[in-house]
């Protein structure tokens, strides 16, 4: 079972620059929790503060159910890989296996389960082919699966629909609403409005240097809303 997570007068600043502004808040535990939000607003600033990648003041507290592994998968933005770095897919995915021996042999039960989460974002068949030899789309699929090899409970992703043609985003939410049904808890900055409204179980929350409004797709992302929400200057 997936995590609640807790803000309580979370604030950031990098310089002079105050990227979030003091708030409270709370992320449901097994919920598929959706930040939304203007460019620069402070969307990912708020995922890097929750997995302890960025400074922040105030407290985060992430409470784990008793029996859940208290392990945390992250899917970053697919960074682009040279298409002569020679490391496959399955090498890449192995590289998240947190038991392994820095200079030991792969076991085959990890290999195994490692073509088991390729399976699940339809990219099993192109285990032995290079990184850089994939589509921006194709790679962020591999990370998802990545991401899923230490069996997290909470999965924390960037904009996981980048660059995914349609093949891809089918896999996308057949595997989050999978997770959602295992009990997991999901965290994410998603851009697409249309692909957020089709996610029925989530809960949108929107940032924009501060915390703007959270509810249900059908009413935060209501198409009187949206101008408001994402371009506030303009609508102002
Ligand atoms: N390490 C950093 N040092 C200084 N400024 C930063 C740093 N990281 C982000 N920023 C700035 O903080 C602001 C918020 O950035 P952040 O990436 O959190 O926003 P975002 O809502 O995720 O934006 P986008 O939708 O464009 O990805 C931006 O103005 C960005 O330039």
């Amino acid at each position: 079972m997936g995590p609640s997570i807790e803000v309580k007068g979370l604030s950031l600043r990098y310089g002079n620059d105050q990227i979030l502004h003091p708030f409270n808040h709370q992320f449901d535990a097994g919920g598929c929790h959706v930040i939304m939000g203007p460019n620069g607003g402070g969307k990912t600033s708020l995922i890097r503060s929750v997995l302890g990648l960025t400074p922040f003041e105030g407290e985060i507290s992430i409470h784990w159910p008793q029996g859940s592994s208290g392990k945390i998968g992250y899917v970053p933005q697919a960074a682009g890989f040279e298409a002569s770095l020679p490391l496959t897919v399955m090498d890449f995915v192995l590289l998240n296996c947190s038991q392994r021996p820095l200079f030991g042999g792969v076991k085959r039960t990890d290999r195994a389960f490692a073509l088991t989460q390729l399976e699940r974002v339809g990219m099993a068949d192109k285990a032995k082919r290079r990184m850089g030899q994939l589509s921006g789309g194709e790679q962020q699929r591999v990370l998802f699966a990545q991401a899923l090899l230490d069996n997290p409970d909470l999965i924390v992703l960037d904009e996981p629909a980048t660059g995914m043609d349609k093949d891809g985003l089918r896999y996308l939410d057949q595997l989050m609403m999978d997770l959602l049904s295992e009990g997991k808890t999901l965290l994410m900055v998603h851009h697409d409005i249309r692909a957020v409204r089709r996610l029925e179980q989530a809960r949108v929350h929107v940032i924009n240097r501060r915390l703007i409004t959270s509810g249900h797709p059908d009413t935060v992302l209501a198409p009187e809303n949206i101008e408001n929400l994402f371009h506030p200057e303009e609508a102002a």
